[in-house]
């Protein structure tokens, strides 16, 4: 699905990403971990094409996704929730679903289905459609990023530290929405600090170290490698 090969990237002079090689395949959910400044927002920004890749490729698909102006990356198929979520908080809920939806499929009926579908997936949105989005908390703003860029029915969907500052009930129903996504077939590529949120969930960790790959565990390789991932994030 995702295949990005020997991305260096970074900003005006100071390369950040070197040489990064990164797989997330569709139906798993593909967790990139590093410490502080490692370049994981800046390795997410660069498959959005927000920022620009000096050389290599970031294939979905067929598509070079580097090779595209950054307003053509998520009509190709992918749906990126930022750190920070970036919700138009003078607007309510609804506004925000329906700006998340004017990116999408354009005839009626299949907006009114996709809405539906957000709403069923996040029932607490539903009861919020007229709440202005700053004010909802912490949880339900990250529900709203990620049901608006799900609008898109993306094939990656991108979550850059969703569950970060969040209450146990809300990392839960964050992490069944991912699940979901991933049953559906979604690749799903998570920005992850904490060991243990991953160690029964992720199906590959990719870790970076100072903006180089360090080490990729597989689905199996995660449990028994858990010293060494501790080892690389410092923990
Ligand atoms: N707009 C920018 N201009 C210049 N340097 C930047 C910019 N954004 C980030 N950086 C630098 O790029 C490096 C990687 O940052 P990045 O945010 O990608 O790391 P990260 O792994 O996501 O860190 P964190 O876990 O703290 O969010 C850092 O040294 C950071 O200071």
């Amino acid at each position: 699905m995702l295949k990005i090969e020997g991305l260096t990237a970074g900003y005006g002079q100071a390369v950040i990403l070197r040489d990064v090689a990164l797989t997330a395949e569709a139906g798993e959910i593909t967790v990139l971990m590093g410490r502080n400044g490692a370049g994981k927002t800046t390795l997410m920004k660069s498959i959005m094409g927000l920022v620009k890749a000096q050389s290599g490729r970031i294939c979905l698909g067929e598509t070079d996704l580097a090779q595209l102006p950054p307003h053509k990356v998520p009509g190709s198929g992918v749906g990126y929730v930022p750190q920070g979520r970036r919700l138009f908080s003078e607007l309510t809920v609804a506004q925000n679903i329906e700006i998340g939806l004017g990116a999408g499929p354009k005839d009626p009926a299949s907006r009114r289905e996709t809405r539906d579908e957000m709403l069923e997936l996040f029932p607490r949105l539903a009861e919020r459609m007229n709440q202005r989005a700053g004010t909802l908390s912490g949880g339900e703003q990250q529900m709203l990023a990620t049901a608006r860029a799900l609008c898109l029915k993306p094939q990656l969907l991108l979550l850059d530290e969703p569950t970060e500052g969040l209450q146990p009930s809300m990392i839960e129903a964050i992490r069944q929405v991912m699940l979901q996504m991933r049953d559906r077939g979604l690749a799903v590529l998570l920005v992850e600090q904490r060991i243990d949120a991953v160690l029964d969930f992720a199906d590959r960790v990719s870790v970076l170290e100072m903006g180089r790959n360090a080490e990729d565990f597989t689905r199996a390789e995660i449990a028994p490698g858990e010293a060494r991932l501790r080892a690389h994030l410092g923990v």
